[in-house]
């Protein structure tokens, strides 16, 4: 049957240089085995100093690649990414209404962790009421879910804490990933499940530059993971692994801030 394939979809902004962004998803995708598409709403220019520019697509093409492939493959799980404005997000919302793309992972991408913004102040409220309630999965950084909640998060009670306050936006699933900052020993990743377990994925700190496309990598390998039939549990865990295994192997591209190794996983057995 055409449609068996595992098939996973990134709703996301391309970043030129390869390190993140619907680059990173896709590679995350290959490496996961699975066959991966592309919904591009942006595309920034930058390379591993920083972000120097980005440019949204017109909202009308945008639909229009949501049309094509809903008329052609059977996309069993999706995940957005850098999504830039409140209309380019009203736009994915629509079409996520419209068409059966599986669960989805919203990686909600509000700046780069070099400081580049990526979403426009006036987008957050619809980030916030309007695609996260379609949320399987949310897994904001630690700077995103204190932007999401208004907390302070000072420890691992408020990590816990602010989890809790997105699951009550209305997101079933939540992954608060931990800080990670020189001079710690390691980085605690929290989840909560809509059933209300929970639990703590934790990993060595790796003190490297090469951390560009992390989250990324984190939730597009949950979202292929789940196109391939695995439990969000397992989805879950295989994420951490592969993103701590792209870490602590890294490649040397680039002059400053590089990339994640996405061949690590395979190197060990993940
Ligand atoms: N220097 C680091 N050492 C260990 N783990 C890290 C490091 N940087 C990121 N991570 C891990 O990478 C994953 C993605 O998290 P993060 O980098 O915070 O996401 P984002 O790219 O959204 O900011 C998490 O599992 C996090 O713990
Ligand atoms: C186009 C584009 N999208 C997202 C990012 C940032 O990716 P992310 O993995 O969430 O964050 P960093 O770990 O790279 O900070 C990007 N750079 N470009």
């Amino acid at each position: 049957m055409i449609n068996d394939f595992p098939q996973v979809l990134t709703i996301a902004g391309s970043d030129c240089d390869g390190s993140a962004g619907m680059q990173a998803d896709l590679h995350t995708f290959f490496m996961r085995q699975t066959y991966g598409m592309s919904v591009l709403v942006a595309a920034v220019a930058g390379n591993s100093y920083g972000i120097q520019a980005a440019e949204n697509l017109p909202l009308d093409f945008v639909a229009k690649q949501f049309e094509v492939l809903a008329a052609d493959f059977k996309i069993r799980a999706a995940k957005t990414g850098m999504l830039g404005t409140a209309d380019l997000i009203k736009t994915v919302v629509t079409a996520y209404q419209n068409y059966d793309f599986g669960p989805l992972v919203v990686d909600p991408v509000i700046t780069t962790k070099h400081g580049a913004q990526l979403l426009e102040d006036e987008a957050f409220t619809s980030l916030k009421q309007e695609l996260l309630p379609l949320a399987t999965v949310a897994t904001p950084n630690f700077f995103e879910a204190q932007l999401l909640t208004g907390l302070a998060i000072k420890d691992r009670d408020d990590q816990k804490a602010a989890a809790l306050a997105i699951q009550a936006l209305g997101v079933d699933n939540v992954v608060v990933k931990g800080w990670h900052r020189p001079g710690q020993e390691q980085v605690y990743d929290y989840v909560v499940y809509a059933d209300g377990s929970e639990e703590w994925l934790v990993h060595p700190y790796y003190d490297t530059e090469h951390i560009n496309g992390t989250g990324d990598t984190f939730s597009a390998t949950i979202a292929a993971e789940l196109a391939k039939g695995q439990s969000l549990k397992q989805a879950i865990k295989t994420a951490h692994d592969v993103t701590v295994a792209a870490i602590s192997k890294p490649i040397e591209v680039g002059h400053k801030f590089g990339p994640i190794n996405h061949w690590a996983s395979q190197d060990l057995n993940i």
